[in-house]
């Protein structure tokens, strides 16, 4: 244990994650620390309370001197934790670890990181390996895996407050059902007028607009099944055209095993700047949070996150990146 990367330590937990794993995980990530002495150089566990409390605890460790921040939770808290992270000037952010205990876990999958599973998510963090990870930024909020617009945000939006109602659905059903019930309202999309990268004016007759950093959305729906969370472009995926709506059914299932990627329907591409002005005020969602707006403006931001990740060794997934860029 005495290579651990996490040094002082503070994890920020949220009781609530994963119907109420998250508490479970944190009194198991409470036993662990407090047994293996050598994985940290001192600790704190602190719950959140509520939504924002996370943001908020983040930037207080920043300011407090602690190298690590590990996010407890969904990746609903882990947003939170990079939003507060992000606040801080680089010098003195704290790198970012995750226990990840959602029902989505897609910044889990980005990183190879176990799924629900507090023990081995801690194991792999005390071998980990600190890598530098790009961070994406929509007007003033940041993101760490996915920002989308259109049919996909209404219906990650659509299972968030069906969660909220507590449906006994959960993960891909919950997906699947939303988005056929929200189908039909996608025939006309959300036009919008978007410049990438600073090129000419796109008139765009979006139904899906999404910008990954990491592979996945919604719970293991592969959009951008290449996209490199350290190679400093987003990989974006977008309608260019308006499809039948059975062949948008057909597409939703090929997205799921990311088999999309040669549809005449689609455009998958990368890039570092977009801007998107809806004629309308469009559903869009931020690593699964609902966001308000018709225009935005959006930037990668290039190794701006030290991320603890598990070595090759002890991945639970395949990953997109490669060997580490920075380690300190
Ligand atoms: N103590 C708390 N009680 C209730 N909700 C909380 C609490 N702390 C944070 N939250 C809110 O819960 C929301 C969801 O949390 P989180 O993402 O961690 O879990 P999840 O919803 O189970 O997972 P996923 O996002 O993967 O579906 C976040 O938006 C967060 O603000």
């Amino acid at each position: 244990m005495t290579n651990s990367p996490l040094g002082r330590t503070l994890v920020i937990a949220n009781p609530a994650a994963g119907c109420g794993e998250g508490e479970r995980a944190r009194v198991f990530a409470e036993r662990f620390l407090a047994s293996f002495s050598s994985a940290t150089e001192g600790y704190e566990i602190l719950s959140t309370e509520g939504p924002g409390d996370a943001r908020g605890l983040a930037r207080m460790a920043g300011e407090a001197g602690f190298s690590s921040v590990i996010a407890l939770g969904g990746d609903g808290v882990i947003h939170e934790v990079v939003n507060g992270l992000m606040a801080l000037r680089q010098s003195i952010r704290p790198a970012l670890g995750i226990i990840p205990m959602g029902s989505g876990n897609d910044y889990a999958r980005t990183i190879g990181m176990a799924k629900n599973h507090a023990e081995d998510a801690l194991a792999q963090l005390v071998q980990g390996q600190i890598v530098n990870f790009e961070v994406g930024q929509v007007n003033d909020v940041y993101f760490m895996q996915t920002l989308s617009f259109g049919l996909d945000a209404a219906v990650a939006i659509d299972t968030i407050r069906r969660r909220e109602k507590n449906t006994s659905l959960r993960g891909e059903s919950l997906y699947v059902t939303s988005a056929l019930k929200l189908f039909p309202h996608a025939r006309r999309g959300w036009p919008c007028r978007a410049h990438i990268d600073g090129g000419h004016e796109l008139i765009l007759p979006t139904i899906i607009f999404t910008v990954q950093i990491g592979p996945t959305y919604g719970g293991g729906f592969q959009v951008c099944p290449a996209a490199n969370p350290c190679d400093g472009v987003f990989d974006l995926c977008y309608n260019i055209s308006r499809p039948a709506l059975p062949h948008l059914a057909a597409l939703l299932g090929m997205v799921r095993a990311g088999t999309h990627t040669r549809s005449r329907v689609l455009r998958l591409r990368q890039a570092k700047t977009i801007e998107l002005a809806f004629e309308t005020p469009v559903p869009a969602q931020v690593d699964g949070e609902e966001l308000e707006g018709q225009h935005f403006d959006i930037q990668v931001i290039p190794q701006a996150l030290r991320v603890i990740c598990p070595t090759p060794a002890t991945r639970t997934n395949r990953v997109t990146w490669d060997a580490p860029h920075a380690k300190e």
